[in-house]
């Protein structure tokens, strides 16, 4: 287990894989059409030219600006890749090509990118509360609480499964850490840079994909069997969410858990889990809860890949009865701008949009955007941001709640969905 100290940079093989790295091959003409390109001259102005005041984080790739695009008073996050990153033109594509298609509530969503001259650049919706990495990094201050990070978690497990199994192909990340963690700005966590991301078998193919590849990713996080064979598959991702749960439960560095963990072999991870865990959050975890947090982050960090859990049984099994016995709120009749009053159920799984906001999204309810009709509801075709990011098609259910008995199964309704969202 060595080789999980010492470093936390994110590392490629000088060899590369370059016959296997997802549609490399793609043509820019096809990538444009996937996604807007900017001409480089927008990125700059968008960026005060790469201004260094507008720097918020640096990676491999190269520096990422917050910035402005032009008559767009909502900021973006600008990657310029650097002219020494192990990076290039082919993990771009493999960026544009993967992150245009897809679309979940935790992927971040990619607003374009520019390709001119040596320039390599990716556009991103902006998370204005950085990576989970900066929050659990910084002692006291402002530290998170542990149904917020338990959130966090359940949210990356949801985008995990998503690539794992909702497209066509199964995508293994390959570089699963906190630092690719966003959060925006409602905390609700975008997993973010595909670009060592790699292709897998059928998603409905039973058996595990494993693909012959260069190791890649992040040390303290990379899966040990994965490692030591070059054979990778979805259940590396596992392994390195199983290194996220630690970190987040001890706001201690990955290869500092990592490194613990493994050369106390003999120790149970209960024991470890229970001396590491985050001064702030002693006395404040449930214990039915700690038992089934360290039951599965303990799976998620088997030495067999196999043994592993996969990322659907992480989110429906463990995580979404976790989440329910740690959040088991009524449901409040305070609205939402009350201060001061624990969220219920309804507020902390689904988001409250204000009433302002459907308007806009539906051109005042016109009726021209409606689309189907029932006994007691509209449906209307809208337009409508969500978290600041970029625009959703969305159908919009006007439901008329004129007596205190629609209201209640109204109420209902919302109640049993957010929280079947996290169990099916
Ligand atoms: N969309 C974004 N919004 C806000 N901040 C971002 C965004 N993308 C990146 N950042 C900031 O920049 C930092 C570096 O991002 P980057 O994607 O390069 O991650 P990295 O950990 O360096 O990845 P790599 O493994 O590729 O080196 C992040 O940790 C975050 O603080």
């Amino acid at each position: 287990m060595g080789f999980l100290y010492g470093f936390s940079c994110c590392f490629q093989s000088s060899s590369g894989d370059r016959g296997t790295r997802i549609l490399e091959e793609q043509p820019s003409s096809i990538i444009s059409q996937l996604c807007r390109q900017f001409s480089l001259s927008e990125m700059q102005s968008a960026t005060n030219n790469f201004h260094n005041s507008l720097k918020v984080g640096e990676g491999s790739f190269g520096n990422v600006y917050k910035g402005y695009l032009e008559n767009s008073s909502t900021p973006v996050a600008i990657k310029r890749c650097k002219k020494d990153s192990v990076f290039g033109l082919s993990s771009l594509k493999n960026e544009v090509v993967l992150l245009s298609q897809l679309q979940h509530p935790n992927l971040i969503s990619l607003v374009g990118f520019c390709i001119e001259g040596t320039e390599l650049v990716l556009v991103y919706d902006y998370m204005s509360n950085g990576s989970i990495r900066d929050h659990l990094h910084r002692g006291n201050i402002d530290p998170l609480p542990w149904k917020r990070r338990l959130q966090i978690c359940i949210g990356v497990a949801r985008a995990l499964h998503y690539l794992h199994t909702g497209a066509k192909y199964t995508i293994i990340h390959r570089n699963i850490k906190t630092r690719l963690i966003l959060l925006d700005s409602n905390w609700e966590p975008k997993v973010s840079s595909l670009l060592l991301s790699k292709r897998g078998a059928l998603s409905t193919s039973k058996s595990l994909t494993r693909v012959k590849s260069d190791v890649k990713g992040t040390l303290g996080y990379l899966d040990p069997e994965y490692y030591n064979t070059s054979m990778l598959t979805e259940k590396s991702d596992v392994f390195s969410f199983g290194i996220v749960l630690l970190e987040v439960v001890s706001a201690k560095r990955a290869k500092e858990v990592n490194g613990e963990y493994f050369q106390g072999f003999n120790q149970s991870l209960r024991s470890y889990a229970n001396e590491i865990v985050d001064a702030i959050l002693k006395s404040k975890i449930d214990s039915d809860c700690w038992k089934t947090f360290v039951d599965i982050t303990k799976r998620c960090l088997l030495l067999e890949g196999r043994e592993r859990p996969d990322m659907g049984e992480v989110e429906v099994s463990q995580i979404g009865i976790m989440l329910l016995k740690c959040i088991s709120f009524p449901v409040s009749k305070k609205t939402s701008s009350s201060k001061n009053h624990s969220p219920t159920v309804i507020e902390l799984l689904c988001h409250q949009f204000s009433l302002e906001d459907l308007k806009r999204s539906t051109n005042n309810f016109n009726q021209k955007l409606i689309v189907g009709k029932g006994g007691f509801s509209t449906v209307y075709k809208g337009c409508l941001k969500h978290n600041g990011g970029s625009d959703h098609t969305i159908a919009l259910k006007l439901k008329c709640c004129n007596s205190n008995q629609h209201f209640l199964e109204f109420m209902k309704e919302i109640e049993l969905l957010c929280q079947l969202i996290i169990l099916i």
